[in-house]
């Protein structure tokens, strides 16, 4: 499945250190998990979830969820065993918190080798080198850490999330300039629906391709907000016959709804129907 098409509505964290959670993830239906040795793991329990995710990841039962884990920062006391033991594991990419600069995934590169690498983006530094951030020849991926940001920031939580639009927006510039997958921060309060909601249609409306999540409470929610509706799929039925339509007969625009299509909207109907059809792929298999 090619990596435009392939969704990542929902990727959920799930503590390396916790058995229960590693197993109840085997029948969730999320598209992507982030496999978490950072902070969601107790400082006494590090080495311990290192083994405990190893041993989760060998024994398999993830299916067609992207394996992602988050190792320590490289200049913490955990961070170097966790890329080595990480090179080992059998996972489809390895997440560098706290990400600022190149350089840092060249260091993180050196040991994991050819393993795809997704960045954390999450501090001011880290907003501001996006640009070189994104551009690295390994990087397939970036998250929001927003929890890290606000605390950066010094910002307060609000609805519209206007203290956060400036980062999100840098980092989605950046991720899009080099076709990588880029996915929303988390939604703390976890029983709170409607509030995931908006921060979920947010999220599409400016482009992530799906958001981050703490809680399998939280997976259906980001599933439906990040799919195409039945409504967009029916629009791109219709853009793509009609706009083939008028150019069998030698014209360059149609018109549906009373809006122009031209080519250009064409190729966004295709990719619609694209992500459609891997969902509906994944949802089968
Ligand atoms: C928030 C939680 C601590 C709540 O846990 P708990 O009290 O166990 O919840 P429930 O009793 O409602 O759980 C019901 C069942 O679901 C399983 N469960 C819970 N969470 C997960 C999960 N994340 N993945 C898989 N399964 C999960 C429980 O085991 C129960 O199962 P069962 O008993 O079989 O029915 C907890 O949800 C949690 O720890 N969440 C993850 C927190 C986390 O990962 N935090 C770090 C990432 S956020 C972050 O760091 C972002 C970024 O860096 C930033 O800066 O923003
Ligand atoms: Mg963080």
């Amino acid at each position: 499945m090619d990596m435009r098409s392939r969704p990542y509505r929902s990727v959920l964290y799930i503590p390396g250190s916790k058995d229960r959670a590693l197993e109840k993830a085997r029948g969730l239906p999320v598209d992507a998990i982030i496999f978490d040795l950072e902070d969601a793991v107790a400082v006494d329990e590090k080495t311990a979830a290192r083994e405990t995710l190893k041993a989760a990841l060998a024994a398999g039962g993830y299916g067609a969820r992207v394996r992602i884990v988050r190792i320590n920062g490289l200049d913490t006391e955990w961070g170097r065993a966790d890329a080595e033991a990480v090179a080992q594991m059998d996972c489809d990419a390895v997440l560098l918190p706290k990400v600022e600069s190149a350089a840092q995934l060249d260091a993180l590169a050196e040991i994991t080798g050819d393993l795809p690498i997704w960045a954390m983006m999450e501090t001011p530094r880290g907003m501001l080198n996006a640009v070189e951030i994104a551009a690295h020849p390994k990087m397939a991926g970036m998250v929001m850490g927003t929890n890290d940001l606000a605390k950066e920031l010094q910002t307060r939580f609000r609805p519209d999330r206007l203290p956060m639009l400036t980062s999100l927006s840098m980092c989605l510039l950046a991720a899009k300039a080099e076709g990588l997958v880029i996915v929303d921060g988390v939604y703390n309060a976890f029983k709170d629906d409607e509030g995931l909601k908006a921060e979920c249609t947010q999220g599409r409306d400016m482009g992530f391709d799906g958001k981050t999540l703490i809680h399998p409470a939280q997976v259906d929610i980001a599933n439906t907000a990040f799919a195409p509706a039945p409504e967009e799929i029916d629009l791109a039925r219709r853009q793509i016959a009609a706009f083939e339509a008028a150019e069998a007969e030698g014209q360059g625009v149609a018109v549906v709804d009373g809006k122009i299509v031209e080519n250009l909207h064409v190729a966004t109907a295709r990719e619609i129907l694209a992500k459609a059809e891997a969902i509906e792929t994944i949802q089968a298999g």
